[in-house]
């Protein structure tokens, strides 16, 4: 404001001719009007604010804040005077909020990842799920994993492993560790961007970890298989792998973080993706030292691109991995106890398939990573008929089985039953560093059993039609023709 005054004041020639052109606009602009009188604007002390603040508010007001109101107050008046705009300080805006802090502290808000996964409740989304899949049974893989088939049972085994499940299934119901709102309405899992960003950064360093001790192990793996079965070793038991190694093997996952509902910002595209895409055997080569394959189960899927990578999308960044509740192995049924929060172990709603796993709460997205699946290493014996395990195949063989009969060694995943048809499928299985996840491949509705396909072998053995096997296989042809040669990636 000052300035105004000292310009009428001045006596230069650029001056008289700033106030000879502020004169001819003064009617539309009064700010250059430079016998604008300073004398009319009353001092800082003179002005009074109280009307703008309730009781409560003058009460915490201090001496300093008042001096600060009256100046704002002052300026918006001035600027008003010249004709100017202004921005209405807040204190005095008529609607606004009280500057007391309330007795009881207000509902914190949604955090973004509440936010986001509100979104899924949107209709343009419901509109987009009830719209037929765009790329049906893609997810299939050019080589998949596959669950062995169980052997069949005499009806006093049935009878027994029925009870068994029954029995299991009572305490699936006990503890619920579940987060809810102050409203009640439950979150699913309510992570800050920050805590997002730093969980992702430790599934990438667990990854380089897990890489580096997968090689180690391939390698103490390799040099067992050379030297033969021991003495009172069948080869391919389950005395085949040192008790050492299978606790390592065990323990050697993903470390997997506990989040949801992650916006991938998709990062920029440096052109660069084939470094990491596969398969790198279309590269040209001059001789086999110049490109070193990578083993067959270090590829992701990344549903987005539609691409194999090794390791992480280049473009999307990492999968988001939702941690098992911690139970030490050998605790009595370890296995529903390491249920994730939002889901649960209740009677299938396929029709003698005993228990399943539901979702309750809200809606999962697409793209969450549950696993590894967890058991004991075994050979052919127990892996081909327990019903429970899953093959783990290098270069097309099977290695061993990863068998989750033992309920005080295993987690919840022994529990998902195997879909009968693409619509009600929404779990893939793959493999992963020797290890099984699951991954949820479109988004899963609160109420809704967790179904993934265990093969089709299997799904031959518990009567799933020949069509919907059939349905199943067709984009694994896709697949074999675009990714030719990978392996045991996705199923
Ligand atoms: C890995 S377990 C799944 C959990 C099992 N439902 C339970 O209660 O322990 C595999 C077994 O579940 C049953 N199952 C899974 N999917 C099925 C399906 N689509 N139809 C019939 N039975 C199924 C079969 O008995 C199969 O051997």
């Amino acid at each position: 404001m000052t300035s105004v005054s000292s310009a009428s004041s001045s006596g230069s020639d650029d001056e008289n001719n700033d106030k000879q052109a502020a004169s001819t606009s003064a009617s539309s602009n009064p700010f250059a009007d430079p016998d604008f009188d300073m004398s009319k604007v009353p001092e800082t002390e003179d002005i009074r604010v109280e009307q703008y603040f309730s009781k409560e508010e003058l009460a915490e007001l201090s001496k300093i804040e008042m001096t600060r109101y009256r100046n704002m107050k002052r300026n918006y008046d001035v600027m008003r005077m010249l004709g100017l705009p202004g921005k209405k300080p807040y204190f005095m805006e008529r609607n606004r909020r009280s500057l007391v802090q309330p007795k009881e502290p207000p509902t914190p808000p949604l955090t973004s990842s509440e936010s986001e996964e509100d979104e899924e409740w949107t209709p343009e989304l419901e509109r987009k799920k009830n719209q037929p899949p765009k790329k049906p049974w893609f997810l299939l893989p050019p080589k998949k994993p596959r669950m062995s088939k169980p052997k069949p049972q005499t009806t006093d085994q049935h009878q027994k492993s029925k009870a068994k499940k029954k029995a299991e299934a009572t305490v699936s119901k006990a503890p619920d560790t579940r987060e809810s709102d102050d409203d009640g309405a439950e979150t699913f899992l309510g992570f800050q961007a920050e805590e997002v960003a730093e969980m992702q950064a430790a599934t990438a360093a667990s990854i380089a970890e897990l890489e580096k001790k997968m090689k180690d192990l391939e390698l103490e793996i390799q040099q067992e298989e050379a030297a033969g079965p021991q003495d009172g070793q069948e080869e391919g038991s389950e005395s085949d792998i040192s008790t050492d190694l299978e606790e390592e093997l065990l323990t050697t996952t993903l470390q997997p973080v506990k989040q949801q509902e992650l916006k991938k910002e998709p990062v920029e595209d440096t052109g660069d993706t084939r470094k990491s895409r596969y398969p790198q055997r279309n590269i040209p080569r001059k001789n086999y030292k110049e490109v070193e394959l990578p083993d067959d189960d270090h590829y992701l899927f990344c549903e987005d691109c539609n691409e194999l990578y090794e390791g992480d999308c280049p473009v999307h960044g990492p999968l988001t991995v939702v941690k098992d509740k911690e139970v030490p192995k050998g605790e009595p049924n370890r296995a529903v106890r390491t249920l994730p929060d939002y889901l649960s172990v209740c009677p299938s709603k396929i029709k003698g398939a005993g228990d399943g796993v539901w979702l309750d709460g809200k809606t999962m997205q697409k793209n969450l990573v549950f696993g590894p699946y967890d058991g004991k290493i075994s050979g052919p014996e127990i892996g081909m008929t327990s019903g429970y395990a899953w093959q783990i195949s290098k270069n097309d063989k099977v290695k061993y089985y990863i068998d989750a009969t033992d309920v005080t060694k295993s987690s919840w995943m022994r529990y998902v039953n195997c879909a009968r048809n693409e619509e009600e499928q929404n779990l893939v299985a793959f493999q992963y560093y020797r290890n099984i996840y699951y991954r949820t491949y479109k988004p899963v509705p609160p109420g809704t059993e967790l179904l993934v396909w265990y093969g089709n072998e299997y799904a031959k053995e518990l009567g799933i039609s020949e069509k919907a096997q059939a349905k199943q296989e067709e984009p694994n042809k896709q697949s074999i023709q675009t990714d030719t040669g990978a392996a045991g990636v996705e199923t």
